[in-house]
């Protein structure tokens, strides 16, 4: 049985203005890695800040691993990137990583004996004597992963960790958080990334205005409509009704030899070689398109599916909103 790391019932936080986040209901189980998205001002840091006990809910509950949020029980299981990162820039790297080991109750002896490998972990390697105020914003995100996994705690809570990373550095934070999930951590994760989203993330919830507005697996949002694409030599366009109504999916010409461009109508002038579109909801379908397509004398080239990608769900998802983010 999955054990639930973080469970959050009917969590709110308003703000004296009327901001912040509403009836937020999540459970994320040990082990997995969730996506929290929404536009600026949506309510995500709030959200994040009320579960590691930065901030009281005005309503609802949240536990982590049972513990009630804000208790030292609850704040002994977590790991914290906060957005807005500031470190004492008169320390050395690894006087502040031991600092926050500290601040978690570890030893001096405990910590040290961690920063060695903590600098290797998120790519600082030799620069841990160096003073923060040496450092350049990448690496003080760096450092603040590095302070995130000081006590190895089960859940880490992230928000926005490539924010100031150039995309060697998120390519190696995309690598780090997914040794981490590996090793079975559980991840909580803000970020307007959606690649990195996409990458990491079991599962997602998008809120809009302080409200959880959609959410699901991340494969099932990816491949809830799979389009594929064929591309096909010797095409006529009177093949076309034909192709449809024997199959019974209704196929698209695609801009000629260019897919994903956006739909032409067959009577535009063609060349012989075409790419057609369909949404097509299994792969017997696409083994029967493809017998026709060849049956009929035609050449196929090239058969592929096109994913959904999360920035278009997101987009699709926010679109025609009165309220969003902070366009309010
Ligand atoms: N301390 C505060 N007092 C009043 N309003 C606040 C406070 N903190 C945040 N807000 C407001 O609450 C809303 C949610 O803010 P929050 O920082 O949680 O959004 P976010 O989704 O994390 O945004 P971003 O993606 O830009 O980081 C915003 O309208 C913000 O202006």
């Amino acid at each position: 049985m999955t054990v639930t790391a973080i469970d959050i019932q009917n969590l709110t936080k308003e703000y004296s203005n009327g901001k912040g986040c509403r009836n937020v209901t999540i459970t994320v189980g040990e082990g997995e890695a969730f996506g929290f998205l929404g536009p600026n001002g949506a309510g995500k840091s709030t959200l994040v800040k009320m579960l590691v006990g930065l901030i009281h809910p005005t309503d609802g509950e949240a536990r982590l691993f049972g513990d009630p949020v804000g208790s030292l029980a609850a704040r002994r299981h977590i790991g914290y990137l906060p957005e807005l990162y500031r470190y004492q820039e008169w320390l050395t790297g690894q006087e502040v990583i031991q600092l926050h080991g500290r601040l978690c109750g570890m030893s001096k002896q405990e910590a040290d004996a961690r920063i060695p490998m903590l600098l290797d972990r998120v790519g600082l390697g030799n620069r841990g004597k160096d003073r923060v105020k040496h450092y350049s914003k990448g690496m003080q995100q760096r450092l603040g992963l590095a302070c995130a996994l000081v006590n190895d705690p089960p859940i880490l809570f992230l928000d926005e960790p490539s924010s100031a990373l150039d995309p060697v550095g998120r390519m190696d934070v995309r690598r780090l958080l997914q040794e981490l999930k590996q090793e079975g951590k559980t991840i909580f994760l803000n970020s307007h990334l959606l690649e990195e989203v996409e990458t990491i993330c079991d599962r997602i919830a998008l809120l809009n205005n302080g409200v959880i507005l959609r959410h699901g697996q991340v494969h099932e949002v990816l491949y809830a409509q799979t389009r594929w694409h064929f591309k096909v030599g010797g095409f006529t366009p009177d093949i076309l009704p034909w192709l449809t109504e024997t199959s019974g999916i209704p196929l698209q010409i695609l801009q000629s030899g260019h897919p994903g461009t956006g739909a032409v109508t067959a009577s535009d002038s063609l060349q012989d070689t075409v790419w057609l579109g369909a949404v097509i909801d299994n792969e017997e379908q696409v083994g029967f398109i493809n017998t026709l397509i060849v049956n009929q004398g035609m050449t196929l080239y090239q058969v592929e599916p096109v994913r959904e990608r999360l920035e278009e769900w997101f987009m699709e998802a926010v679109s025609g909103l009165s309220h969003r983010g902070e366009q309010e």
